[in-house]
């Protein structure tokens, strides 16, 4: 082979190779572009999502938009690139500070909620809810939204069963002038508001036992989502029922207090009977003494114009005899004196007698009434106001010198259940039976109240914490054997139970609050068990 044959050769290799890298950088250059325009893509994306969070962060990648589709360098690329990530760093690190503040207000919201009394069990669960999904941070604060959400309304429900405050809440007032649709919403909100109201008014009103029956009709007609019409006369009944009770108490009242006056009257007559009888009989008994001194007097005359001892013996005789009248008149009209003061004295032990049993009558209806406003209408155990006195006492004993004294929260699981499947009456005889288990069934020397709804309230003096997870958890594994019945099905009600010791630095809502958080426990491991805290 020549030396020209050779140069061409090395001509055609390096043609060949020249070709291959112009091949190879097109394919280079149209995948930039295509990763460029994926890039610039992705930019705009971004800045669409990330618009108005921060303007700095807006304007760098406006910029880095615009270099990355005129192909600028690299250098300029990772500048703004190394901007932007500055930014976005610092605005995380302010989410994070925001994420923490948010979650320390709506975990306090929500427990601040949990302390209000009047409000609805099934709301508490859902603060509870909150309280346990909340307990670590979320990530965005958009996540945050339905538990805010749940807050609002939860707080609305508070502000409309608060006695205290204005019936209009604050959605209410968040929706002022809205549609005639939400207007009708309200109005349903209010009747349910009147009947939550209504069904508080009956379960604390205290009336003799002749009206129970009436009550628990209306409280029944309550329960089932009746009309404004028949709300009206529901509540014109409960009224009715009301003024007959009254009219009756001041009926009794009056004649209690009239027979008192008249009693008083006539004790008041007799004793100015007898003492004027008295002032009588004296003024007699002077004359008759008079009577009898001028009859010894004589006697000393007759002595001295005797004439002969027969004459004396005679006129003594006659003296003697007129001082025997006179001694005789003085004993009867001591006599007639004494049996008229002892007839007004018969007469009056006989009215204060009839007085006093009045008064007995009255003392008792007075203690039965006492007696009722302790005690719940329907299970016949204490309810929550004897609970409240009750529980006050042991404190203030406890704070005096501590012993063991222990509050258990007793609640029926699924409760709602029982009176959606089976009917309120189901549920009000489960909450009967329920009340005779207790009773039966807790030790002799523990307090026991219905709180209210389907929750029990014990109170333990002198048992340890063994001794009482011991009892309880017997207690709550008898109630979950109990046989119930509901059209025809067998059903088996279980309960989730807290307890807790009082410590010395307790007060009646902090020991509350802790059995009540030792329950919320309880039902969130899965209800039929006893927490203890
Ligand atoms: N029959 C009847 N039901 C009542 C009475 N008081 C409250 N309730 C009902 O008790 C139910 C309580 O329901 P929730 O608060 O949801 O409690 P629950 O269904 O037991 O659920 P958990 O407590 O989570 O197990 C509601 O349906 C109330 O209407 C009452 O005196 N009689």
């Amino acid at each position: 082979m020549n030396e020209k044959s050779v140069a061409v050769e090395q001509i055609n290799v390096l043609k060949k190779k020249l070709d291959a890298a112009i091949k190879s950088r097109a394919a280079v250059d149209s995948d930039l572009k295509s990763q460029s325009s994926l890039l610039v893509q992705f930019i705009t994306r971004l800045t669409k999502l990330c618009k108005g969070i921060d303007k700095e962060l807006d304007s760098r990648l406006g910029k880095l938009k615009k270099l990355l589709a005129k192909g600028a360098p690299i250098a300029d690329l990772e500048q703004q690139i190394a901007f932007i990530a500055k930014i976005i760093q610092n605005y995380e690190l302010k989410t994070t500070k925001e994420i923490n503040q948010l979650n320390r207000q709506c975990n306090d919201t929500a427990k601040a909620l949990l302390k209000i009394n009047t409000l609805p069990t099934a709301e508490k669960q859902e603060l509870r809810n909150i309280l346990k999904e909340y307990e670590q941070s979320k990530e965005t604060l958009v996540q945050y939204i339905p538990v805010l959400s749940q807050l609002v309304k939860t707080y609305d429900t508070a502000l409309k069963l608060s006695p205290a405050l204005p019936k209009k809440g604050l959605l209410d007032a968040l929706n002022n002038g809205i549609t005639t649709e939400k207007k009708s919403n309200e109005s349903q909100v209010a009747s349910q508001v009147v009947l939550a109201k209504l069904t508080y008014v009956i379960d604390h009103l205290v009336l003799p036992e002749k009206h129970t029956s009436e009550l628990l009709k209306i409280k029944d007609q309550l329960t089932h989502n009746i009309s404004n019409d028949k709300l009206m006369v529901s509540l014109l009944d409960l009224f009715d029922v009301i003024i007959t009770d009254l009219q009756q108490e001041k009926a009794t009242a009056e004649s209690f207090l009239c027979g008192l006056s008249e009693t008083l009257s006539d004790v008041q007559n007799a004793i100015n009977k007898t003492l004027f009888c008295n002032k009588e009989s004296q003024s007699s008994s002077q004359e008759l003494n008079a009577r009898l001194h001028k009859q010894v007097d004589e006697m000393s005359t007759v002595v001295d114009s005797a004439k002969s001892i027969s004459d004396l013996k005679q006129k003594i005789n006659q003296n003697l005899q007129s001082i025997v009248k006179t001694l005789e008149d003085k004993t009867n009209t001591e006599n007639q004196h004494n049996q008229q003061i002892e007839n007004q004295l018969n007469s009056m032990t006989d009215r204060v007698r009839e007085l006093e049993k009045q008064s007995q009558v009255f003392e008792e209806q007075l203690k039965q009434q006492k007696i009722k406003s302790m005690q719940d209408a329907l299970t016949k155990l204490n309810n929550r106001a004897a609970f409240d006195d009750y529980f006050s006492g042991q404190l203030q004993e406890f704070h005096q010198q501590a012993y063991e004294l222990a509050l258990v929260i007793l609640d029926l699981d699924d409760f709602k259940r029982i009176n959606d499947t089976y009917g309120h009456t189901a549920g009000d005889k489960t909450l009967q039976v329920m009340a005779m288990t207790l009773t039966k069934k807790v030790s002799p020397g523990a307090f026991i109240a219905r709180y209210g709804g389907e929750e029990f309230v014990l109170v333990y003096s002198g048992e340890t914490q063994e001794q009482l997870l011991k009892h309880l958890n017997d207690l709550r594994k008898h109630i979950a054997r109990l046989p119930f019945k509901f059209k025809n099905n067998k059903v088996s009600i279980t309960t989730s139970i807290g307890v807790t010791h009082i410590k010395a630095q307790d007060n009646i809502h902090s020991a509350f609050e802790r059995a009540d958080k030792a329950l919320y426990q309880a039902k969130d491991q899965g209800k039929n068990r006893v927490v203890y805290l």
